[in-house]
Protein backbone atom coordinates (compact mmCIF):
# COMPACT_ATOMS: atom_id res chain seq x y z
CA UNK A 1 0.00 0.00 0.00
CA UNK A 2 1.64 3.31 -0.75
CA UNK A 3 -0.84 5.85 -2.48
CA UNK A 4 -2.15 9.42 -0.82
CA UNK A 5 -5.77 7.74 -0.90
CA UNK A 6 -6.48 7.22 3.11
CA UNK A 7 -5.91 4.04 4.69
CA UNK A 8 -8.34 1.16 4.29
CA UNK A 9 -7.80 -0.35 7.55
CA UNK A 10 -8.58 2.99 9.23
CA UNK A 11 -7.93 2.76 12.79
CA UNK A 12 -8.05 4.90 16.19
CA UNK A 13 -4.71 5.85 17.48
CA UNK A 14 -3.69 7.41 20.59
CA UNK A 15 -0.07 9.08 20.74
CA UNK A 16 1.05 9.95 23.87
CA UNK A 17 3.89 12.51 24.21
CA UNK A 18 3.29 15.67 22.00
CA UNK A 19 6.99 16.87 21.51
CA UNK A 20 8.17 17.36 18.20
CA UNK A 21 8.15 13.77 17.01
CA UNK A 22 4.85 13.01 18.27
CA UNK A 23 3.98 15.72 17.05
CA UNK A 24 4.36 14.54 13.56
CA UNK A 25 3.75 11.39 13.40
CA UNK A 26 0.26 11.99 14.62
CA UNK A 27 0.25 14.24 11.82
CA UNK A 28 1.28 11.67 9.55
CA UNK A 29 -1.38 9.04 11.05
CA UNK A 30 -3.97 11.78 10.69
CA UNK A 31 -3.20 12.59 7.02
CA UNK A 32 -3.59 8.82 6.20
CA UNK A 33 -6.83 8.99 7.62
CA UNK A 34 -6.92 7.43 10.93
CA UNK A 35 -8.60 9.01 14.05
CA UNK A 36 -5.85 10.26 16.27
CA UNK A 37 -5.21 11.63 19.60
CA UNK A 38 -2.38 13.36 20.85
CA UNK A 39 -1.47 13.74 24.93
CA UNK A 40 1.01 15.82 26.03
CA UNK A 41 1.94 15.91 29.94
CA UNK A 42 1.86 19.85 30.17
CA UNK A 43 -1.65 20.62 30.02
CA UNK A 44 -1.43 24.14 29.14
CA UNK A 45 0.99 23.62 25.85
CA UNK A 46 -2.37 20.69 25.09
CA UNK A 47 -4.83 23.61 25.23
CA UNK A 48 -2.51 25.83 23.09
CA UNK A 49 -2.44 22.91 20.52
CA UNK A 50 -6.16 22.27 20.48
CA UNK A 51 -6.65 25.80 19.91
CA UNK A 52 -4.29 26.75 17.00
CA UNK A 53 -4.61 23.81 15.84
CA UNK A 54 -0.73 23.40 15.64
CA UNK A 55 1.83 22.50 17.87
CA UNK A 56 3.71 25.78 18.31
CA UNK A 57 6.21 25.23 20.79
CA UNK A 58 8.13 22.12 19.34
CA UNK A 59 6.16 22.02 15.13
CA UNK A 60 5.31 25.40 14.56
CA UNK A 61 3.52 25.62 11.19
CA UNK A 62 2.34 22.04 10.63
CA UNK A 63 -1.73 22.18 10.50
CA UNK A 64 -3.12 19.43 12.30
CA UNK A 65 -5.78 17.56 10.13
CA UNK A 66 -9.34 17.57 11.24
CA UNK A 67 -8.31 13.63 12.46
CA UNK A 68 -5.90 14.80 14.44
CA UNK A 69 -7.23 16.10 18.37
CA UNK A 70 -5.31 17.53 21.11
CA UNK A 71 -6.31 16.01 23.91
CA UNK A 72 -5.73 17.01 27.84
CA UNK A 73 -7.26 13.52 29.66
CA UNK A 74 -5.02 10.94 29.28
CA UNK A 75 -8.02 8.36 29.96
CA UNK A 76 -9.99 10.16 27.26
CA UNK A 77 -6.81 9.91 24.85
CA UNK A 78 -6.68 6.19 25.37
CA UNK A 79 -10.47 5.51 25.00
CA UNK A 80 -11.33 3.07 22.10
CA UNK A 81 -7.54 3.39 20.83
CA UNK A 82 -6.65 0.36 18.99
CA UNK A 83 -2.68 1.47 18.81
CA UNK A 84 -0.90 3.35 21.58
CA UNK A 85 2.41 5.22 20.21
CA UNK A 86 4.52 6.30 23.00
CA UNK A 87 7.16 9.25 21.56
CA UNK A 88 8.78 10.60 24.89
CA UNK A 89 12.49 10.98 25.78
CA UNK A 90 14.17 7.67 27.30
CA UNK A 91 14.23 9.07 30.34
CA UNK A 92 10.62 9.51 30.69
CA UNK A 93 9.90 6.18 29.43
CA UNK A 94 9.68 3.91 32.08
CA UNK A 95 7.29 6.33 34.23
CA UNK A 96 5.55 6.95 30.90
CA UNK A 97 4.64 3.30 30.77
CA UNK A 98 3.85 2.97 34.51
CA UNK A 99 1.68 5.68 33.97
CA UNK A 100 -0.32 3.96 31.29
CA UNK A 101 -0.18 0.62 32.54
CA UNK A 102 -3.14 0.18 34.55
CA UNK A 103 -5.37 2.01 31.69
CA UNK A 104 -4.19 -0.84 29.02
CA UNK A 105 -6.94 -2.80 27.74
CA UNK A 106 -5.83 -6.64 27.30
CA UNK A 107 -6.09 -6.21 23.26
CA UNK A 108 -4.35 -2.80 22.59
CA UNK A 109 -1.47 -2.80 21.06
CA UNK A 110 1.60 -0.66 21.90
CA UNK A 111 4.37 0.97 19.82
CA UNK A 112 7.35 3.69 20.64
CA UNK A 113 9.54 5.70 18.77
CA UNK A 114 12.05 6.58 21.87
CA UNK A 115 16.07 6.71 20.52
CA UNK A 116 18.06 5.43 23.58
CA UNK A 117 19.05 3.30 26.61
CA UNK A 118 17.48 3.89 30.42
CA UNK A 119 20.48 5.24 31.61
CA UNK A 120 19.92 3.56 35.64
CA UNK A 121 19.94 -0.10 34.13
CA UNK A 122 21.68 0.12 30.97
CA UNK A 123 18.22 -1.04 29.14
CA UNK A 124 16.86 -0.86 25.46
CA UNK A 125 13.38 0.92 25.43
CA UNK A 126 12.01 -3.16 24.80
CA UNK A 127 13.27 -4.45 28.08
CA UNK A 128 11.58 -1.04 30.03
CA UNK A 129 9.05 -1.91 28.10
CA UNK A 130 8.54 -5.67 28.90
CA UNK A 131 9.47 -5.09 32.72
CA UNK A 132 6.47 -2.60 32.95
CA UNK A 133 3.93 -4.26 31.02
CA UNK A 134 4.87 -7.65 30.47
CA UNK A 135 6.01 -9.55 27.08
CA UNK A 136 2.77 -11.17 25.83
CA UNK A 137 0.99 -7.98 24.47
CA UNK A 138 2.26 -6.83 20.33
CA UNK A 139 5.02 -4.67 20.64
CA UNK A 140 7.04 -2.15 18.32
CA UNK A 141 10.07 0.44 18.06
CA UNK A 142 9.98 3.03 15.33
CA UNK A 143 12.94 3.93 14.25
CA UNK A 144 15.22 5.35 10.73
CA UNK A 145 16.55 8.59 9.61
CA UNK A 146 13.16 10.93 10.46
CA UNK A 147 13.63 14.42 11.28
CA UNK A 148 10.04 15.20 12.44
CA UNK A 149 10.12 18.80 11.21
CA UNK A 150 10.29 17.29 7.34
CA UNK A 151 7.84 14.61 8.45
CA UNK A 152 6.01 17.00 9.49
CA UNK A 153 6.29 19.32 6.08
CA UNK A 154 4.88 16.32 4.56
CA UNK A 155 8.87 15.55 2.78
CA UNK A 156 9.30 11.77 1.59
CA UNK A 157 10.85 10.20 4.25
CA UNK A 158 11.45 6.31 4.84
CA UNK A 159 11.37 4.42 8.58
CA UNK A 160 12.24 1.04 9.78
CA UNK A 161 9.39 -1.11 12.01
CA UNK A 162 10.78 -3.55 14.14
CA UNK A 163 8.27 -5.87 16.35
CA UNK A 164 7.95 -8.54 18.60
CA UNK A 165 4.92 -9.55 16.16
CA UNK A 166 5.35 -9.47 12.87
CA UNK A 167 1.50 -8.68 12.16
CA UNK A 168 1.83 -5.33 14.53
CA UNK A 169 4.87 -4.42 12.13
CA UNK A 170 3.30 -4.39 8.95
CA UNK A 171 -0.01 -3.09 10.34
CA UNK A 172 2.04 -0.12 11.66
CA UNK A 173 4.20 -0.15 8.05
CA UNK A 174 0.57 0.29 6.50
CA UNK A 175 -1.12 2.54 8.58
CA UNK A 176 1.63 5.22 8.37
CA UNK A 177 2.89 4.33 5.02
CA UNK A 178 1.40 6.61 1.92
CA UNK A 179 2.97 8.59 -1.22
CA UNK A 180 5.78 10.56 1.24
CA UNK A 181 6.42 8.31 3.47
CA UNK A 182 7.09 4.55 3.76
CA UNK A 183 7.91 2.21 6.77
CA UNK A 184 9.70 -0.70 6.47
CA UNK A 185 9.37 -3.68 8.77
CA UNK A 186 11.99 -5.86 10.48
CA UNK A 187 12.30 -8.65 13.66
CA UNK A 188 15.22 -7.11 15.29
CA UNK A 189 14.53 -4.73 17.97
CA UNK A 190 17.69 -5.12 19.45
CA UNK A 191 19.44 -3.79 16.14
CA UNK A 192 16.87 -1.20 15.70
CA UNK A 193 16.93 0.38 19.15
CA UNK A 194 20.83 0.05 19.23
CA UNK A 195 21.09 2.11 16.18
CA UNK A 196 18.60 4.70 17.36
CA UNK A 197 20.67 5.25 20.65
CA UNK A 198 24.27 5.05 19.62
CA UNK A 199 24.12 7.62 16.15
CA UNK A 200 23.01 10.13 18.79
CA UNK A 201 26.49 9.86 20.60
CA UNK A 202 28.37 9.76 17.16
CA UNK A 203 26.23 13.02 16.15
CA UNK A 204 27.50 15.09 19.10
CA UNK A 205 31.10 13.82 17.95
CA UNK A 206 30.75 14.88 14.40
CA UNK A 207 29.33 18.28 15.58
CA UNK A 208 32.47 18.89 17.53
CA UNK A 209 34.74 17.77 14.67
CA UNK A 210 33.04 19.82 12.10
CA UNK A 211 32.36 22.85 14.67
CA UNK A 212 36.42 23.14 15.29
CA UNK A 213 36.82 22.99 11.95
CA UNK A 214 38.01 19.28 11.24
CA UNK A 215 37.62 18.33 7.77
CA UNK A 216 35.28 15.85 5.57
CA UNK A 217 37.94 13.17 5.98
CA UNK A 218 37.30 13.17 9.97
CA UNK A 219 33.76 13.15 9.19
CA UNK A 220 33.60 10.30 7.33
CA UNK A 221 36.19 8.35 9.19
CA UNK A 222 34.00 8.99 12.21
CA UNK A 223 30.97 7.85 10.60
CA UNK A 224 32.15 4.73 9.15
CA UNK A 225 34.38 3.79 12.09
CA UNK A 226 31.16 4.83 14.49
CA UNK A 227 28.92 2.68 12.29
CA UNK A 228 31.58 -0.42 13.34
CA UNK A 229 30.99 0.55 16.83
CA UNK A 230 27.37 0.26 16.79
CA UNK A 231 27.46 -2.77 14.85
CA UNK A 232 29.85 -4.18 17.41
CA UNK A 233 27.74 -3.49 20.28
CA UNK A 234 24.64 -3.96 18.59
CA UNK A 235 25.91 -7.88 17.89
CA UNK A 236 27.20 -8.50 21.60
CA UNK A 237 23.47 -7.02 22.49
CA UNK A 238 21.79 -10.11 20.10
CA UNK A 239 21.59 -7.69 17.24
CA UNK A 240 21.57 -9.36 13.84
CA UNK A 241 24.81 -7.32 11.35
CA UNK A 242 22.24 -6.58 8.81
CA UNK A 243 19.94 -3.98 10.56
CA UNK A 244 22.75 -1.77 10.81
CA UNK A 245 23.58 -1.75 7.31
CA UNK A 246 19.71 -0.19 7.22
CA UNK A 247 17.44 3.08 7.83
CA UNK A 248 17.93 2.48 11.23
CA UNK A 249 21.62 1.64 11.03
CA UNK A 250 23.74 3.91 8.41
CA UNK A 251 20.95 5.50 7.34
CA UNK A 252 20.13 7.58 10.66
CA UNK A 253 23.73 7.86 11.17
CA UNK A 254 24.67 9.24 7.94
CA UNK A 255 21.31 11.68 8.80
CA UNK A 256 22.16 13.05 11.79
CA UNK A 257 25.68 13.71 11.79
CA UNK A 258 25.73 15.27 8.25
CA UNK A 259 22.82 17.67 8.91
CA UNK A 260 22.01 20.81 11.28
CA UNK A 261 18.35 19.71 11.76
CA UNK A 262 19.88 17.15 13.99
CA UNK A 263 19.73 18.14 17.82
CA UNK A 264 22.80 16.09 18.72
CA UNK A 265 24.44 17.24 16.16
CA UNK A 266 23.81 21.10 16.81
CA UNK A 267 24.84 20.02 20.31
CA UNK A 268 28.17 19.03 19.58
CA UNK A 269 28.70 22.47 17.38
CA UNK A 270 27.71 24.91 20.36
CA UNK A 271 30.44 22.61 22.28
CA UNK A 272 33.25 23.10 19.99
CA UNK A 273 32.64 26.84 20.11
CA UNK A 274 32.97 26.73 23.62
CA UNK A 275 29.39 26.25 25.35
CA UNK A 276 28.59 23.93 27.94
CA UNK A 277 26.30 21.64 27.78
CA UNK A 278 23.83 22.99 30.25
CA UNK A 279 24.29 26.22 27.62
CA UNK A 280 23.95 24.38 24.26
CA UNK A 281 21.11 22.22 25.80
CA UNK A 282 19.36 25.69 27.08
CA UNK A 283 19.89 27.53 23.33
CA UNK A 284 18.63 24.03 21.76
CA UNK A 285 15.39 23.37 24.00
CA UNK A 286 14.54 19.97 22.85
CA UNK A 287 15.40 16.89 23.84
CA UNK A 288 19.39 15.81 23.11
CA UNK A 289 19.73 12.27 23.90
CA UNK A 290 22.82 11.50 22.82
CA UNK A 291 24.28 13.63 26.56
CA UNK A 292 22.50 10.80 28.45
CA UNK A 293 23.13 8.11 25.68
CA UNK A 294 26.61 8.73 26.12
CA UNK A 295 27.47 7.47 29.13
CA UNK A 296 24.78 4.63 28.94
CA UNK A 297 26.94 3.42 25.65
CA UNK A 298 30.12 3.66 27.91
CA UNK A 299 28.51 1.34 30.98
CA UNK A 300 26.84 -1.22 28.70
CA UNK A 301 30.35 -1.55 26.20
CA UNK A 302 32.25 -1.78 29.34
CA UNK A 303 30.18 -4.15 30.95
CA UNK A 304 30.03 -6.35 27.48
CA UNK A 305 33.91 -5.79 26.94
CA UNK A 306 32.78 -4.06 23.63
CA UNK A 307 35.20 -1.70 22.00
CA UNK A 308 33.89 1.79 21.13
CA UNK A 309 36.81 4.01 20.83
CA UNK A 310 34.99 7.56 19.38
CA UNK A 311 32.15 6.67 21.67
CA UNK A 312 34.45 6.59 24.64
CA UNK A 313 35.88 9.80 23.58
CA UNK A 314 33.06 11.70 22.80
CA UNK A 315 32.12 10.35 26.81
CA UNK A 316 35.41 11.98 28.05
CA UNK A 317 35.02 14.80 26.15
CA UNK A 318 31.23 15.73 28.13
CA UNK A 319 32.25 14.70 31.50
CA UNK A 320 36.00 14.50 31.49
CA UNK A 321 37.07 17.34 30.31
CA UNK A 322 38.84 16.36 27.79
CA UNK A 323 39.85 18.59 24.39
CA UNK A 324 38.34 17.22 21.85
CA UNK A 325 42.32 17.23 19.88
CA UNK A 326 43.28 15.04 22.93
CA UNK A 327 40.42 12.99 21.92
CA UNK A 328 41.49 13.31 18.42
CA UNK A 329 45.13 12.23 19.21
CA UNK A 330 43.80 9.53 20.95
CA UNK A 331 41.90 8.05 18.09
CA UNK A 332 44.99 8.48 15.82
CA UNK A 333 47.53 6.79 18.55
CA UNK A 334 45.43 3.63 18.47
CA UNK A 335 47.68 0.47 17.49
CA UNK A 336 46.90 -0.27 13.97
CA UNK A 337 44.87 -3.47 13.16
CA UNK A 338 43.10 -4.51 9.79
CA UNK A 339 39.37 -2.94 8.99
N1 LIG B 1 12.43 14.98 16.81
C1 LIG B 1 12.85 14.09 15.93
O1 LIG B 1 13.16 14.43 14.79
C2 LIG B 1 12.91 12.65 16.33
C3 LIG B 1 12.91 12.25 17.65
N2 LIG B 1 12.99 10.94 17.98
C4 LIG B 1 12.99 10.52 19.37
O2 LIG B 1 11.72 10.81 19.94
C5 LIG B 1 11.85 10.92 21.36
C6 LIG B 1 11.08 12.16 21.81
O3 LIG B 1 11.82 13.27 21.38
P1 LIG B 1 11.23 14.58 20.67
O4 LIG B 1 9.78 14.54 20.47
O5 LIG B 1 12.08 14.82 19.50
O6 LIG B 1 11.63 15.64 21.80
P2 LIG B 1 11.14 17.14 21.96
O7 LIG B 1 12.23 17.82 22.69
O8 LIG B 1 10.70 17.67 20.67
O9 LIG B 1 9.88 17.00 22.92
C7 LIG B 1 10.02 16.29 24.13
C8 LIG B 1 8.65 15.83 24.56
O10 LIG B 1 8.81 14.88 25.60
C9 LIG B 1 8.19 15.39 26.80
N3 LIG B 1 9.00 14.99 27.93
C10 LIG B 1 10.19 15.50 28.32
N4 LIG B 1 10.62 14.85 29.41
C11 LIG B 1 9.70 13.91 29.69
C12 LIG B 1 9.58 12.96 30.70
N5 LIG B 1 10.52 12.82 31.65
N6 LIG B 1 8.49 12.16 30.70
C13 LIG B 1 7.53 12.29 29.76
N7 LIG B 1 7.59 13.20 28.78
C14 LIG B 1 8.66 14.00 28.74
C15 LIG B 1 8.14 16.89 26.61
O11 LIG B 1 7.13 17.43 27.42
P3 LIG B 1 7.24 18.93 27.96
O12 LIG B 1 7.03 19.83 26.80
O13 LIG B 1 6.15 18.99 28.98
O14 LIG B 1 8.62 19.07 28.56
C16 LIG B 1 7.84 16.97 25.13
O15 LIG B 1 6.48 16.70 24.87
C17 LIG B 1 13.35 10.96 21.65
O16 LIG B 1 13.77 9.71 22.13
C18 LIG B 1 13.95 11.26 20.29
O17 LIG B 1 15.27 10.74 20.15
C19 LIG B 1 13.07 9.98 17.03
C20 LIG B 1 13.07 10.31 15.70
C21 LIG B 1 12.99 11.66 15.24
O1 LIG C 1 16.50 10.88 15.51
C1 LIG C 1 16.43 11.83 14.78
C2 LIG C 1 16.33 11.72 13.32
O2 LIG C 1 16.19 10.40 12.91
C3 LIG C 1 16.49 13.19 15.34
O3 LIG C 1 17.80 13.49 15.59
P1 LIG C 1 18.18 14.52 16.74
O4 LIG C 1 17.59 13.96 18.02
O5 LIG C 1 19.68 14.57 16.75
O6 LIG C 1 17.55 15.82 16.36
Amino acid sequence: MNSNAPATDVQSIAVIGAGSWGTALALQLARRGHEVRLWGRDQQQVAAMAADGENRRYLPGAKFPAKLSAVKDLQHCLDDAAIILVAVPSHGLRETLTQLKPRLRDNVRLCWATKGFELSTGKLPHQVAAEVLGDQRPMAVLSGPTFAREVGDGLPTAMTIAANDEQFATDLANALSGDNFRAYTSSDMIGVEVGGAVKNVLAIGAGISDGLGFGANTRIAMITRGLVEMTRLGVALGAQTETFMGLAGMGDLVLTCTDNLSRNRRMGLLLADGRSIDEAQQEIQQVVEGVLAAKAVKEVADKLGVEMPICQQVYRILYEGVSASEAVGALMGRRLKPE
